[in-house]
């Protein structure tokens, strides 16, 4: 087995394609349709899935380069409580992963258990994005869940 869940999706190319599946999958959602309506990055996908391939073990290009943890915390921060929408995300996600084919285990599990824990992050902040601590490490998932951070 790979010893990254990033190469074992396939590295780069295939992060982006999931991220690109998950996106589409958002814009047809009646729920999620909504918090992607207004223009946004133009490199969104591309921004998402760099994201994406690090905390799945692969390059720190996000970190290095476009923000941190803090950073994506408060972009999701402030929204009050919305459980329908988590639940949708969870969704658009499943269909994503079936888009593109990861099918496999231990594969698509590890993905799901990651993709869960990162929706309950992104909405740990329902008041205010001031409430976000700065310079949060960065959560890298590994085969066997959260990896500690460094010290
Ligand atoms: C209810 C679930 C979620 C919603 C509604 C949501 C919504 C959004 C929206 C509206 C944007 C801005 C898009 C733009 O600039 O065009 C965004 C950006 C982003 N989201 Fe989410 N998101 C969700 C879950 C997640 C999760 C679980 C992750 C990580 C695993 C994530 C990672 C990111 C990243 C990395 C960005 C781009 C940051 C940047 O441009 O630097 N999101 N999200």
């Amino acid at each position: 087995m790979p010893a990254t869940v990033y190469d074992a999706l396939g590295g780069d190319d295939a992060v982006l394609a999931l991220a690109r599946a998950w996106h589409t999958r958002c814009l047809a959602d009646p729920v999620m349709a909504h918090p992607f309506s207004h223009p946004g990055h133009p490199q969104h996908v591309e921004r998402l899935a760099a994201y994406w391939a690090e905390a799945l073990g692969g390059p720190d290009a996000y970190s290095a380069s476009m923000g941190d943890h803090s950073h994506v915390l408060r972009m999701h921060a402030g929204n009050g409580e919305h459980e329908e929408m988590d639940a949708r995300a969870v969704a658009c996600f499943e269909a994503a992963l079936d888009d593109v084919g990861v099918q496999d285990e231990p594969l698509r599990s590890t993905l799901e258990a990651w993709w869960r824990w990162s929706v309950d992050a992104m909405a740990a902040y329902p008041a205010s994005a001031a409430d976000v601590p700065g310079g949060l490490p960065f959560p890298r998932w590994s085969w066997d869940g959260p990896v500690a951070p460094a010290r």
